[in-house]
C-alpha cells in the first residue's frame, strides 16, 4: 500500500504529529453479559463514580506495529486516506464525535486484526470508527463508548440486534465467560472461518507494514490449523488483587471459603478489572484440574498478600525423580531419559521448577517461568513446516527462487529460547548454533541437546543479544547456512538485520507472533538486500499458523531465499 504519510505534501504527516494534553475519563466498569451477544439486550451497567476520576493523558502517536497503530491503519482503510489526512490537517484526529458512555447503533463493516469489529460512526457524526468486541461484519448492534483513540473509539457491546447468521453460531461457544473475559474473541465463529480471518490478518499486515510491492508478496496459503481447538493452552497466568485496604486493617479472619470480593482469574474485556474465573476451556485439562484447589488455597491465605499476584500454571510431563528447579547437569543415559520419561501430565506452579514437553521424538526441558510455545499440539506441524521449507520434500516443490542444489549443512537459531527449532532440526545439520537473551533458557537449551542424545559439539548455545551470533558463526559457510529467527513481538532491530545482510545465509525462516513487525522486518531485509552484490532475498512463502484457536492471534512463518 502507498505510504499515506509520504503522499501528503502540505498536510501534517500521519506519523509525526506532536502530543497534546487533553482531559479524558477512565473507562467505566461495565459488563456485557454473555447472553447479550446472542441477540438480546442488556441493562446499562452500574457506574462506579469513583472510577470516573478525570486524569490528564498525553496523546502520543503509537509506535509502528503496536496494537493501536494496527487499528489506526485499519481506520485509514475504512475511512479512506483523504478523509484521515483532512481530519489530521484540521487537528481533529483526537477529538471524538461521541461522549463517553454514549450509546450508539452501528452496522459492522469489517474485522480488525485484533479480533474486534469495526464500524464507521453514524452519518450524523464526523468520520470516525468504533471498535467493538464480539461483533461480526454485517451485524446491527448497540454499543456504549468507553475510550477514545486516534480517529476511533472503543465501545462495549450492549446487544446484537441483527446477527450475521452465516458467521455467528452461539452454540459453538464453550465458555461461560465468553463475551466478558478478554481471553477469547472467536468462540462463536466456526473454526474454518477463524482460520480465514487469520489469513486475512497476514494479508493486511504485509499490505500495511512491509512497504513491498504486491509483486514481491507470494500468495498467502490457508492458515495451518491447530490439532486441538480447545484444551490446548499449556500455560495460563490467572491473577488477583491484594485484599482491599479497609479489610487488611481490620485484620479479617481467614475463612475456609473464598470471599465474594476476591476475584481470581483474567482481565475483563477492555478493562484492567480482574474477573473471577473457575475454569478456562482453552487450557489443558491438567491446568483446569489444579486451578480449583489453587483458588481455594489462595483464598485461605489471602490476607498474607500485600500486593496483587500473577499465578503461573504450566502443563508438564512428570520427570522421573521430580520436576526439580535445576536440570540434571549430567545426563547419564540420554536414550534412557527419552524412553523412560513418564507421559503423565502434571501442573507446575513454581516459576523455577523444570517443565518437560515432548515434541515428536524430542524432549524439551525449560524453566517454568521462561518462554516456551504455549500450544504443544501444534509444535510438530510447526517444526515440520520449517523443516520442509528448508528441505522441500520433493523436487517439484523446490522453489524457482532456490539458488543452489546443494543442501544446507549449518543452522543458526536466533532468539532460540530452550532450543525448540535448533534441537528439532539438528538431525538435518552438521552444525547448529543458537543465541538467546535469557541465560536460563540457554542453560536448558544446552541441557536439551544432551537430553536428546545429540552428538557432542554439534550444537552450541550462548546467552546474548541475537545480533552477536554472526561473530560466533563466522566459520559457517553462508551459502550452506539457514537462519531461523523467532523474535519477541517487537521484532528484530536494525543492528540484527544489518548483520544478517553482512552474513547473508542462503535461507531465512522468520517465525513471528506479531505479523506486523515481521512484515516490517521482512520488507527491510528484502529492500536492503538489493544494495551490494551479495545476492538479494526474495519472499518465497508466507503462511499463518494457528497457535491460539478461539483468539485472534496468528503466528506467521515467512521463508526468504537468497537469489543471485
Ligand atoms: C518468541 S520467543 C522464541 C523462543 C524459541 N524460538 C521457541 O520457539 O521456543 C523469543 C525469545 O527471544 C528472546 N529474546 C528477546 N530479545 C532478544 C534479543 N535481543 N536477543 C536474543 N534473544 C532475545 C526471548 O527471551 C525469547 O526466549
Amino acid at each position: 500500500m502507498e505510504d499515506v504519510a509520504e503522499s501528503s505534501e502540505k498536510k501534517p504527516r500521519l506519523d509525526t504529529l506532536s502530543a497534546s494534553d487533553v482531559t479524558v475519563e477512565s473507562p467505566l466498569d461495565s459488563v456485557v453479559p454473555p447472553e447479550s451477544i446472542g441477540g438480546s439486550s442488556s441493562k446499562p451497567p452500574k457506574v462506579d463514580s469513583k472510577r470516573q476520576k478525570k486524569k490528564k493523558q498525553k496523546h502520543v502517536v503509537p509506535e509502528s506495529g503496536t496494537s493501536e497503530d494496527v487499528i489506526f491503519q485499519e481506520v485509514i482503510t475504512l475511512l479512506g486516506k483523504e478523509v484521515v489526512e483532512q481530519t489530521i490537517a484540521d487537528g481533529m484526529e483526537w477529538t471524538a464525535p461521541f461522549e463517553l458512555r454514549e450509546e450508539v447503533e452501528l452496522t459492522i463493516s469489517s474485522m480488525s486484526s485484533s479480533g474486534e469489529a469495526l464500524a464507521t460512526a453514524p452519518s450524523s457524526k464526523r468520520p470516525w470508527v468504533v471498535v467493538v468486541p464480539f461483533s461480526l461484519p454485517g451485524e446491527k448492534i448497540r454499543a456504549r463508548i468507553y475510550r477514545h483513540g486516534r480517529m476511533y473509539s472503543h465501545a462495549d457491546l450492549i446487544s446484537v440486534d441483527e446477527p450475521n447468521p452465516e458467521m455467528r453460531d452461539m452454540s459453538l461457544v464453550k465458555c461461560k465467560y465468553f463475551g466478558t473475559c478478554a481471553g477469547c474473541q472467536y468462540q462463536m465463529i466456526s473454526y474454518d472461518t477463524q482460520l480465514d480471518l487469520k489469513r486475512n490478518v497476514v494479508v493486511k499486515a504485509y499490505q500495511n507494514y512491509s512497504d513491498l510491492p504486491q509483486s514481491s508478496i507470494p500468495p498467502i496459503s490457508s492458515t495451518i490449523p491447530s490439532p486441538l481447538q480447545y484444551g490446548y493452552r499449556t500455560k495460563i497466568t490467572p491473577h488477583f488483587d491484594a485484599p482491599p485496604k479497609k479489610l487488611q486493617k481490620k485484620g479479617a479472619i481467614e475463612s475456609e471459603d473464598k470471599p465474594d470480593w476476591l476475584k481470581i482469574g483474567f482481565n475483563q474485556i477492555g478493562r484492567r478489572t480482574v474477573m473471577d474465573i473457575e475454569e478456562c476451556p482453552i487450557a489443558t485439562p491438567v491446568l483446569n484440574e489444579r486451578f480449583s484447589p489453587l483458588r481455594l488455597e489462595i483464598a485461605q491465605k489471602i490476607f498474607t498478600y500485600k500486593k496483587g499476584v500473577s499465578l503461573l500454571l504450566r502443563d508438564s510431563l512428570e520427570i522421573p525423580g521430580g520436576n526439580l528447579p535445576t536440570p540434571t547437569t549430567a545426563i547419564a543415559d540420554p536414550v534412557d531419559a527419552l524412553a523412560s520419561s513418564l507421559e503423565k501430565h502434571v501442573c507446575i506452579t513454581d516459576h523455577k521448577a523444570t517443565v518437560r514437553e515432548r515434541v515428536g521424538d524430542k524432549l524439551f526441558d525449560y524453566q517454568a517461568g521462561s518462554f516456551f510455545q504455549n500450544n504443544n499440539s501444534v509444535l510438530i506441524p510447526l517444526t515440520s513446516y520449517v523443516k520442509d521449507a528448508i528441505f522441500p520434500p520433493s523436487s517439484s516443490a523446490v522453489s524457482s527462487a532456490s539458488p543452489t542444489t546443494e543442501q544446507p549443512t549449518h543452522l543458526v537459531d536466533a532468539y532460540c529460547g530452550a532450543g525448540l527449532f535448533a534441537i528439532s532440526l539438528a538431525p538435518h545439520f552438521s552444525k547448529v548454533a543458537g543465541i538467546e537473551l535469557s541465560a536460563d533458557s540457554i542453560r536448558f537449551a544446552t541441557h536439551n541437546a544432551a537430553l536428546n542424545n545429540l552428538p557432542d559439539g554439534q550444537c552450541s548455545f550462548r546467552a546474548g543479544d541475537a545480533a552477536n551470533i554472526f561473530q560466533v558463526v563466522s566459520d559457517f559457510p553462508a551459502d550452506r547456512t539457514v537462519l531461523v529467527i523467532d523474535p519477541p513481538r517487537k521484532g528484530c532491530d536494525e543492528k540484527f538485520i544489518r548483520q544478517l545482510l553482512d552474513f547473508r545465509p542462503t535461507t531465512v525462516v522468520y517465525v513471528s507472533c506479531n505479523v506486523h513487525t515481521q512484515a516490517r522486518d521482512v520488507g527491510m531485509i528484502l529492500r536492503w538486500s538489493e544494495e551490494g552484490e551479495k545476492g538479494r532475498y526474495v519472499l518465497d512463502s508466507l503462511r499463518g499458523f494457528d497457535l491460539f484457536p478461539q483468539t485472534a492471534h496468528v503466528e506467521s512463518v515467512a521463508v526468504l531465499r537468497l537469489v543471485t
